[in-house]
C-alpha cells in the first residue's frame, strides 16, 4: 500500500488544496497521514476525515514584529522538527505533500533527513516564508499563477493552476437562503474577510450597514471572536465561520467583498461571482494579496480597493458600482480557461513517489 503525508495549517488557506487532494488518495487506496499543530485549524477541519492519522507537533512562528514569544518560539520550532523527524522515519511515507504555513517548515525538513520526495504547493503570487524556507528541501514546487515561476529560484517548478475544493459547484440558492434565513428579495452580498476575518473590514462593513442594507441582503463572515451580538437588522446575517454551508451560500450570492488571499477569490472566479478584493496591507503580511488582487485587476475579475482608502463610503459605493456592472465582470470570468488543476496536481504527486 502506498503511503502519502500531508502537511500545511495556520488558516484554512493552507489547508483547502489538502482537503480537496486527500479523497483522491483514500479513494485510490493510499494510506493518508498528516502532521498539523496541535491546536491550529487545520487540527478541525482534517477531524472531519476519519480516515486520515493525524499527528499534532510544536509549532513556532517568524514574526515581523517584537514580541517575547520570539524567545521562546525557537525552542518550539527545533521540537517540531524533532517530533517531524521521528513520525517520518516511522510512517515512511512514500511522498510528502506540504501545502505551507509555518507547521510544514519541520515536516518538509525532516522528510528530507529521510530521503522522501517532497511536493511543495504555493497558492499565492510570492511564495509566503514558510514555502521560501523550505523550498531549497523539495523535489517540486507547483504554483497556482503563472507569473510565481519567476519568484522561484532554486527548485523545479510546475504551473498547475487552482484547485478549487470539490462540490464548490454542488451549492443550492435555496438551501442557502434558508440557512441564512433570508428571502432573496433583494440581492445578495457576501462579506469574507479571509479564513480568519478582518477587523478592519469588520468596522467598516458595521459603519456603511445602512447603506448596503439598502441594497443588498447581507451575509458577513466576520471571524472567531468578531460578531457584534448587538446587531440584528433584518436583511443582514453574520456568522463566524461557515463550513460545509458555503457552496450552498455562494450560489446565492451575487457580489462579494473579500480579502485577497488565494483560495477565496479563485473560488469566487470559478463560480463567477463579481468580486470587491480589500487585500491584506504589506505591513500586515508580504504584499502577497495586492499582487493577488492586481493580477485578477488586471485580468477584469474584480476592483481593487485598498486598505487606507477603505471608507463606509468607498465600500458602500463600490459595492454599488460592482454590482451595477456585474454582467461585465461575469463576461470577463466566463472567458477563463477551464484547467482541471486538482487532477494535475494528484497525478504529478503519485509520480515523485520514491524509488
Ligand atoms: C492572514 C493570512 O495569512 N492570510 C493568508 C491565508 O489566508 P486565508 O486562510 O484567509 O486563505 P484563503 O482566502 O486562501 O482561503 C480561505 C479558505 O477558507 C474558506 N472559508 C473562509 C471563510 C469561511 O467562513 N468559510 C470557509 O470555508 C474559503 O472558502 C477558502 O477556501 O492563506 C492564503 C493562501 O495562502 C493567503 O493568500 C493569505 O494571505
Amino acid at each position: 500500500m502506498k503511503k502519502i503525508l500531508f502537511t500545511g495549517g495556520g488558516s484554512a488557506g493552507h489547508v483547502t488544496v489538502n482537503l480537496a487532494l486527500i479523497p483522491r488518495f483514500l479513494k485510490e487506496g493510499w494510506a493518508v497521514s498528516y502532521i498539523g499543530s496541535h491546536d491550529g485549524i487545520e487540527k478541525q477541519l482534517i477531524a472531519k476525515l476519519p480516515d486520515v492519522r493525524y499527528s499534532g507537533i510544536s509549532t513556532g512562528k517568524l514574526r515581523r514584529y517584537m514580541d517575547w514569544q520570539n524567545v521562546k518560539d525557537p525552542f518550539k520550532v527545533i521540537g517540531g522538527a524533532m517530533q517531524a523527524y521521528r513520525i517520518i522515519r516511522k510512517l515512511k511515507p512514500d511522498v510528502v505533500f506540504s501545502k505551507g504555513g509555518f507547521v510544514s517548515v519541520p515536516v518538509v525538513f525532516g522528510a528530507w533527513l529521510n530521503r522522501v520526495p517532497v511536493v511543495i504547493h504555493e497558492s499565492d503570487l510570492t511564495p509566503g516564508l514558510a514555502n521560501r524556507i523550505a523550498i531549497p528541501f523539495a523535489a517540486a514546487v507547483c504554483t497556482t499563477f503563472p507569473e510565481t515561476e519567476k519568484h522561484l529560484r532554486s527548485a523545479k517548478t510546475r504551473f498547475v493552476g487552482a484547485v478549487v475544493r470539490d462540490g464548490l459547484d454542488a451549492g443550492s440558492a435555496n438551501r442557502g437562503r434558508v440557512f441564512c434565513r433570508l428571502d432573496g428579495s433583494k440581492p445578495v452580498l457576501l462579506i469574507m474577510g479571509g479564513s480568519l476575518g478582518a477587523r478592519k473590514i469588520n468596522e467598516t462593513v458595521r459603519l456603511a450597514l445602512s447603506r448596503l442594507t439598502a441594497e443588498f441582503q447581507v451575509v458577513h463572515l466576520c471571524g472567531k471572536g468578531q460578531l457584534d451580538p448587538e446587531l440584528d437588522l433584518p436583511g443582514y446575517r453574520q456568522f463566524t465561520y461557515i463550513g460545509d454551508e458555503l457552496p450552498d451560500i455562494l450560489a446565492m450570492t451575487d457580489v462579494v467583498v473579500s480579502r485577497a488571499g488565494s483560495n477565496s477569490i479563485f473560488e469566487f472566479l470559478a463560480l463567477r461571482k463579481p468580486m470587491l478584493l480589500i487585500p491584506l496591507t504589506k505591513e500586515q503580511s508580504r504584499g502577497d494579496q495586492i499582487l493577488n488582487a492586481r493580477s485578477f485587476e488586471a485580468s477584469g475579475y474584480c476592483e481593487v480597493l485598498e486598505e487606507e482608502n477603505l471608507t463606509a463610503d468607498t465600500l458602500a459605493s463600490g459595492v454599488s458600482r460592482l454590482y451595477r456592472d456585474r454582467e461585465a465582470y461575469i463576461g470577463r470570468m466566463e472567458q477563463t480557461g477551464q484547467k482541471d488543476a486538482l487532477s494535475d496536481l494528484f497525478h504529478y504527486i503519485k509520480q515523485t513517489v520514491r524509488s
